[in-house]
């Protein structure tokens, strides 16, 4: 939510005690408040794992601000739930705060969140100006490939600043705060006229505002990316000369009128300079140019150290290493079956470490198959980790054929997947399996992007299983939760719409290796 919104509201924010049950999660301390509400630290009772919880009262609230805290909470609560990608903050659950001792706070909304260690505008509050922040490609790569999501999927932030940029424990970014969020009718689409002054693009200010509110559009949200590019490399300085956030806003639009040049700051690099250049065009018109897809490739190329490029032949090595074991009948991944796995696991593994002139394993899947022959051991051996009937062989070479195609070296910047499965690293940090023992979890190395696939499919399996979904279609929903979450299938109650032609496709080859 906004700050503006902090100005405009003049809340008393009523406070629950420490150690305040809501659901499952056991309040801790206040991290802060906004303009709307109060985020706690809080712990998930069952298993301790720490998790932040915003809490949205509704009511205690004069008439007026209950309508606009009303529209605001909604969309928060809407596009938190539906939010579900690694670089937008994960909301686990939906609470309502029942306290009828708090009369102010019985029935407020509960978000429960994934914790941050920070904001990026506390990250900027430390830095030392003229300085970018420590790892600053890194956050804008996140925040670029979380606004293309966002505006693929048919919605804008409305609201993008470093206070809603936040930094996970692991280096996550994650963009937060979707009380502005809202989906694109067409074009564009109406928020209240609550944004934040330093980061609303020039034309905002010439706007009407309507019934409906004020009109923002996706270009508004590239704008405001072009602002928080240059304070995040910057150390925090505004690419709009002012003391205040009125003054800053005059210069910008004594800019956007041709009144004044852009002045962006001289220790910028180059290429960084060009791109936030394109984000601050004048205009709606000459930012449309310049979607967040193509901003987020841009990102992609600036933040990737030439180190990372020289890691693809790795990959290759390690496809070379799975042929030479192939070829030698050997199958070298995964330890040997030792370690963790539980009977049947075990037994299968022993069944693919085998030797002799070919492997027996690698005859589930057929032999005249397009699946690479140095493939098929590993894929194997991935698909026996799991014990779920619906895991096997024949669909893990499937799913990688329609994710990648088998190619080690895949990459589809902008949704940040990469590698024969398809692994956007911060997701698969969370699961990695060291499928070729060499100790390193890479998600580069087909063995382990291989065996995490396998150990994530598992799961999804499991979860579909849990909500009781009709068993015949599990490999769908496996491949469905595999390119949006166990979460999205199971609220939408099947393959969500637009991923059913990525789900035939697993479906087409998964039937070609069933044969
Ligand atoms: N998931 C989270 N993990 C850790 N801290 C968080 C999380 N979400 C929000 N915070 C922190 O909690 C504080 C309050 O956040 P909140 O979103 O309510 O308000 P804000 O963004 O600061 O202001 P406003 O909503 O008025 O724009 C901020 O300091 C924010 O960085």
């Amino acid at each position: 939510m906004t700050s503006s919104g902090a100005e405009q509201g003049a809340l008393e924010m009523p406070r629950l005690p420490a150690g305040f049950r809501i659901e499952g999660w056991q309040l801790d301390a206040v991290i802060g408040s906004g303009g709307w509400g109060t985020v706690y630290e809080a712990r998930a009772v069952a298993d301790g794992t720490v998790v932040a919880v915003k809490v949205l009262p509704t009511g205690a609230l004069a008439p007026g601000q209950r309508a606009a805290l009303g529209e605001l909470v909604a969309r928060e609560v809407r596009f938190s739930a539906e939010a579900d990608h690694p670089h937008l903050v994960r909301t686990h659950a939906v609470c309502t705060v029942d306290a009828p001792d708090l009369p102010a706070l019985d029935g407020a909304i509960a978000l429960v969140m994934d914790r941050a260690e920070a904001s990026v505008r506390q990250v900027l509050d430390a830095a030392a100006t003229g300085r970018p922040i420590p790892d600053a490609p890194r956050v804008l790569r996140g925040v670029a490939a979380g606004l293309a999501h966002m505006h693929g999927a048919g919605w804008v932030h409305g609201d993008l600043k470093p206070a809603n940029v936040l930094l996970g424990a692991d280096g996550a970014v994650w963009l937060a705060d979707f009380g502005l969020a809202t989906e694109l009718e067409g074009t564009h689409a109406y928020v209240p006229p609550l944004g934040t002054l330093d980061h609303v693009p020039p034309e905002w200010w010439s706007q009407r505002t309507g019934a409906d509110g004020t009109m923002v559009r996706p270009t508004a949200d590239i704008w405001a990316f072009g602002v928080l590019a240059h304070q995040v490399l910057t150390g925090g300085l505004h690419p709009f000369p002012g003391a205040t956030a009125r003054a800053r806003s005059l210069a910008a639009q004594a800019y956007a009128r041709g009144t004044a040049p852009l002045r962006l700051d001289a220790g910028l690099d180059e290429n960084w300079r060009r791109l936030i250049g394109d984000c601050l065009a004048p205009d709606h018109a000459g930012r449309l140019r310049h979607t967040a897809a193509s901003l987020s490739a841009r990102v992609e190329q600036l933040a990737t150290p030439r180190r990372r490029r020289r890691l693809l032949p790795a990959a290759a090595m390690a496809l070379a290493a799975a042929t030479a074991a192939a070829i030698a009948g050997t199958v070298l991944i995964g330890g040997g079956g030792s370690g963790g796995g539980d009977g049947e696991d075990q037994g299968r593994g022993a069944r693919a470490v085998a030797t002799g002139t070919h492997s027996p394993a690698a005859e589930e899947i057929p032999e005249d198959s397009d699946v690479p022959a140095a493939l098929r051991p590993v894929i194997v051996k991935a698909a026996h980790r799991c014990t779920d009937a619906e895991v096997t062989p024949a669909f893990l070479a499937a799913m990688l054929k329609a994710e990648s195609g088998f190619d080690v070296n895949a990459a589809r910047p902008a949704s940040e997947e990469y590698g024969i499965a398809m692994w956007t690293p911060s997701v698969f940090r969370a699961w990695a399996v060291d499928g070729d023992g060499d100790g390193d979890k890479d998600y580069r190395s087909p063995p382990d992007a291989i065996s995490t696939m396998s150990l994530y499919v598992c799961w999804l399996d499991q979860q579909f299983k849990k909500a009781d979904m009709p068993a015949k279609d599990l490999p769908a929903l496996m491949a469905a939760g595999y390119r949006t979450s166990d979460r999205t299938v199971i609220t939408e109650g099947g393959v969500p719409e637009r991923v059913k032609p990525h789900v035939e496709k697993v479906l087409r080859y998964l039937a070609d290796y069933e044969r």
